[in-house]
């Protein structure tokens, strides 16, 4: 059973393939062997709104999707974000406001104008940017074997990199507590080890509990 503790929101960012969703789930095993009561959600949400960003991003574009990817936040945060969090869990999100900053740059959307429309999302309680060689990232990617319009090749990768590193300046300007890390080399336990540690630390709680799987 979870002892009561403060809740948190964590968010989780990056290029493909640095390890946005593998980290998440094992931030997530980690926090819960520390008796924390966690909750991994991933944005674009898996509500209609959410499945209709993810799914159609052939279709909506520029603007239009800059719009639905941030009403589809909006709701994330009102419905399953704020509510747990507020409840006392640890909310996981996989991809959040730093995703836009870049991906709807790449898409011909100015900057300020994802700012503006991201201006009433919630601060995270901590900001983890992700980030890998980029041509690491698109290996682990064509061995994934999953790709969209977003990610081509090594190139894409490589501003994707570029960007979230320039995201993450960005989201510490705007008073996010952010901290990047990087997965090129280091297994994925280690980084989740990480990861725990520090949302470990803003709850106040100890390490894992030994015996405990
Ligand atoms: N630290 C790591 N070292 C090696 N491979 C990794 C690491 N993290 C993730 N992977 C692998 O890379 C691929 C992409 O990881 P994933 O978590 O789906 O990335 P993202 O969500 O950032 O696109 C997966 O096949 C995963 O098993
Ligand atoms: C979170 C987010 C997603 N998207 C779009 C582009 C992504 O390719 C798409 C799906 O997100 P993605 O995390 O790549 O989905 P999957 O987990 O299925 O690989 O949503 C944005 O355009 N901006 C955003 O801020």
């Amino acid at each position: 059973m979870s002892q009561p503790h403060r809740g948190l929101l964590i968010t989780l960012d990056g290029p493909k393939g640095a390890g946005k969703s593998t980290t998440a789930r094992n931030v997530g095993r980690d926090l819960e062997r520390r008796g924390l009561a966690v909750h991994v959600t991933t944005q674009p949400s898996r509500n209609q709104l959410g499945e209709i960003a993810r799914s159609k991003t052939d279709t909506y574009r520029g603007l239009t999707l800059a719009c639905l990817v941030a009403a589809d936040r909006y709701h994330h945060l009102a419905h399953e974000l704020r509510p747990r969090r507020d409840a006392g869990e640890i909310v996981i999100c996989d991809r959040y406001v730093a995703s836009s900053f870049v991906l709807q740059q790449m898409d011909g959307v100015p900057l300020d104008f994802v700012e503006a429309i991201n201006a009433h999302a919630d601060l995270p309680d901590l900001a983890v940017i992700l980030t890998a060689d980029p041509t690491i990232a698109a290996a682990r990617i064509a061995r994934r074997g999953s790709h969209d319009r977003f990610h081509t090749d090594v190139s894409t990768s490589a501003r994707e990199v570029e960007l979230y590193s320039k995201a993450a300046k960005r989201l510490a300007e705007l008073g996010h507590e952010v901290v990047t890390l990087d997965t090129t080399g280091a297994m994925p336990d280690q980084i989740a080890r990480r990861i725990g540690d520090h949302i470990a630390a803003l709850v106040d709680v100890p390490g894992p509990r030994l015996g405990s799987a």
